[in-house]
């Protein structure tokens, strides 16, 4: 069997001490494998966020267990946890998060040249990237000289670029018309099909349809979890 490259276990996580506490999450269990893209939905305040930041090993849970290929991001050192942000774990923003003083190429690079990715491989990997995401043509542009949809790519490409193999999206689509919304949700397709594991979190069921799973989140918990064609009446949302 393959390994999950993603797997919560009974995670928890508490937000804030004493009066203002807040249980973010009571209890999640779930696991993303190679090829699958998995939605999480749910109103707002439900733990999307603070679920997609412990997968990506930005935040720690207050318990249970967090393993992203294999690593138990509670027990590895900070220098490991840190080289599993930087290897294995690729973020996609609403505001897709580009420098925007740097070309589309050199951000796609960014997170290979901290790696200390060679020059000249990092440039080669960049544009494999770029042409993946179907914009290779676009390398030398800076972020104001690109459509939304295409910087989106451009922050897609960036967070596949050198075989990271988990993609968690936070809302990818919410600053896009609704057709460049689905040709960037066509990409993320595209990348959990050749291989990887994608974290889709969306408030739209239609974007929720792309995923091969639908996670429901409400006050912290899993309140459903079914297959992307059925089970997304609006009564859970
Ligand atoms: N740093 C924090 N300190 C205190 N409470 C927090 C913190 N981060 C999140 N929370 C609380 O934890 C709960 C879950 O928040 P989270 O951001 O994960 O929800 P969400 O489902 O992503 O919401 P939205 O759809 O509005 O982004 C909320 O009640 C929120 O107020």
């Amino acid at each position: 069997m393959n390994q999950s490259v993603l797997h919560l276990a009974d995670v928890t996580r508490v937000h804030g001490e004493g009066a203002v506490q807040v249980n973010a999450l009571r209890g999640i269990t779930f696991s993303v494998e190679p090829g699958e893209l998995v939605a999480v939905m749910g109103p707002s305040g439900s733990g999307k966020s603070t679920l997609l930041n412990l997968a990506g090993g930005l935040d720690t849970p207050t318990s249970g267990r967090v393993v992203v290929e294999g690593v138990d991001l509670g027990a590895a050192t900070a220098t490991e946890r840190a080289k599993v942000r930087r290897t294995s774990v690729g973020y996609v923003f609403q505001d897709y998060n580009l420098i925007p003083a740097l070309t589309a190429a050199e951000n796609v690079a960014l997170p290979l040249e901290l790696d200390g990715v060679a020059r000249g491989k990092a440039r080669e990997l960049t544009l494999a990237a770029l042409e993946k995401v179907g914009i290779a043509d676009l390398a030398d542009r800076f972020p104001d000289e690109m459509s939304g949809g295409q910087q989106q790519r451009v922050a897609i490409a960036r967070a596949v670029v050198g075989e990271r193999r988990l993609i968690l999206a936070d809302e990818p689509t919410g600053a896009l018309d609704t057709e460049t919304g689905e040709e960037v949700l066509r990409v993320l397709r595209d990348f959990c099909d050749a291989g990887a594991a994608g974290v889709l979190v969306t408030h739209e069921a239609r974007h929720a349809a792309w995923a091969d799973r639908v996670v429901f989140l409400r006050d912290g918990l899993v309140v459903d979890e079914s297959g992307a064609t059925v089970g997304l009446g609006a009564g859970v949302l």
